[in-house]
């Protein structure tokens, strides 16, 4: 098998895995400890995290409270495959219509450059490597950032989403740490 097809594996049980704890009443928690996370990064001004999809954990009840706290958030959007994600200034109240891919994005809104980058993704393991629907996108999202200036990379999920080992490529960036319901995992 190769790469692909080991990833492509991997994402088809972490579904089946994701699906089991979702809407099992773990968010809550999660999103407390995801601000508890980006509270250790008071110089990030700008914060993009993410409209939950399929069996995502949702991170809105941490993104309120950001923007409750005077930061800029915002969400991804798609511009083409094969290029990194840009973000769009979202606001608690802000019109929202159906993105490319599926996920919600703002009608519109300014395009900004995160200083923090909450991730979704399928599996973490304990060394940061993510894995998520197979774009590319936030890999080449964290090298085009990482260009310009440091970027925080933290991923948002259920514990259950922890794996011994995440299949991985030269491409693959690793995030800085991940937050779930019972724990936060720095690397
Ligand atoms: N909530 C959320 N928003 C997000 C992302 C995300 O992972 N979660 N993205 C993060 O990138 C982007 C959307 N990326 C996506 C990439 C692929 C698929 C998708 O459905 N892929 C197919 C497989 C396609 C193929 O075979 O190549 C699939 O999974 O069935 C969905 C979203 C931007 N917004
Ligand atoms: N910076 C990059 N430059 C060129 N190709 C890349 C880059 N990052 C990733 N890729 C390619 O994109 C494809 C998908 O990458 P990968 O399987 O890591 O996606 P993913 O992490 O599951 O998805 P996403 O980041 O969208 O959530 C792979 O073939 C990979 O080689």
């Amino acid at each position: 098998m190769d790469i692909s097809q080991i990833k492509a594996e991997a994402r088809k049980a972490a579904f089946a895995t994701r699906s089991g704890v979702h809407n099992t009443g773990l968010d809550g928690a999660a999103n407390e400890n995801l601000l508890e996370e980006i509270a250790r990064y008071p110089e990030a001004e700008i914060i993009s995290a993410y409209m939950a999809m399929r069996t995502e954990i949702d991170p809105t009840p941490a993104m309120k409270d950001l923007h409750a706290q005077g930061k800029k958030l915002c969400v991804p959007v798609i511009d083409a495959q094969g290029q990194p994600l840009a973000f769009v200034e979202w606001a608690p109240d802000c019109e929202m219509v159906e993105g490319t891919f599926g996920a919600l994005v703002p009608a519109a809104g300014a395009r900004l450059q995160p200083d923090l980058v909450i991730s979704p993704l399928l599996t973490f393991d304990s060394r940061g490597y993510r894995l998520g629907y197979g774009g590319g996108f936030y890999d080449r999202t964290f090298e085009a950032l990482r260009a310009e200036k440091p970027v925080v990379g933290i991923g948002f999920a259920y514990s259950a989403q922890h794996v011994s080992e995440v299949p991985v490529e030269p491409t693959d960036y690793r995030l800085d740490a991940v937050v779930t319901e019972s724990e936060i995992l720095r690397f």
